[in-house]
């Protein structure tokens, strides 16, 4: 296996919700499709049909999911409903081992524990321009309920105070005007092309 340093560096990108993570990640996907990739995550629901073992996920039994926690192999794992879901470090190198930039899309305590890892991530934060206008950038997207709109600007404060801390990324951009965003964001994402 070649040195980690000869590897694409994973790229880590966090913001409160609604700071417009989707927005770009998208674009810089359809840029660049051969690229980027994101890691397979673990879970240990059931396949669906259709879905292979390994590329939609790495289907586990709960015992090896377990496991995996107690040996500190996940970045970030949870729970929704019945299942547990995990981000495992070897799912983001087996990504750069293919030769393409691994891109995470996590909250703040993903990026905590990121850094304890030997992953040599780079971290960029995407910061509204504001909490009012983040506010109706949520509201305009019409997805959530009026409560967790509530939870997410709560949540929105605590990501903002963590990413003003020295040393924690390595680019903030703000997501003013969009356009202005996406020059910057594709500048860090693809540094070779600047
Ligand atoms: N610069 C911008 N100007 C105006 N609207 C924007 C801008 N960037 C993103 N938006 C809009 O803001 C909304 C939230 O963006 P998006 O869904 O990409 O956020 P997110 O960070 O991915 O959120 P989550 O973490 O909840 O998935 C979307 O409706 C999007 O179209």
């Amino acid at each position: 296996m070649a040195p980690t340093t000869q590897l694409p560096r994973p790229i880590i990108v966090s913001g409160p919700s609604g700071s417009g993570k989707s927005t770009l990640l998208k674009r810089l996907f359809e840029a660049y499709p051969d690229r980027f990739g994101f890691s397979v995550s673990h879970t240990t629901r059931s396949p669906r049909l259709g879905e292979e073992d390994g590329i939609a996920y790495n289907f586990v039994t709960k015992e090896a999911f377990r496991k995996l926690v107690d040996e500190h192999s996940f970045i970030e794992h949870a729970r929704f409903g019945s299942n547990l879901y995990g981000t495992s470090v070897g799912a983001v190198k087996s990504v750069a081992e293919k030769g393409r930039t691994c891109i995470l899309d996590i909250e703040m305590e993903g990026v905590k524990q990121v850094k304890k890892t030997d992953l040599n991530a780079r971290f960029l934060f995407l910061q509204p321009p504001s909490v009012e206008i983040l506010e109706k950038r949520l509201r305009g997207r019409g997805t959530d309920k009026e409560e967790d709109i509530q939870a997410r600007l709560a949540q929105a404060g605590k990501e903002i105070d963590f990413s003003h801390i020295p040393g924690v990324h390595d680019q903030i951009i703000i997501n003013d005007d969009l356009e202005k965003a996406w020059q910057e964001f594709k500048a860090f994402c693809v540094p070779d092309e600047r």
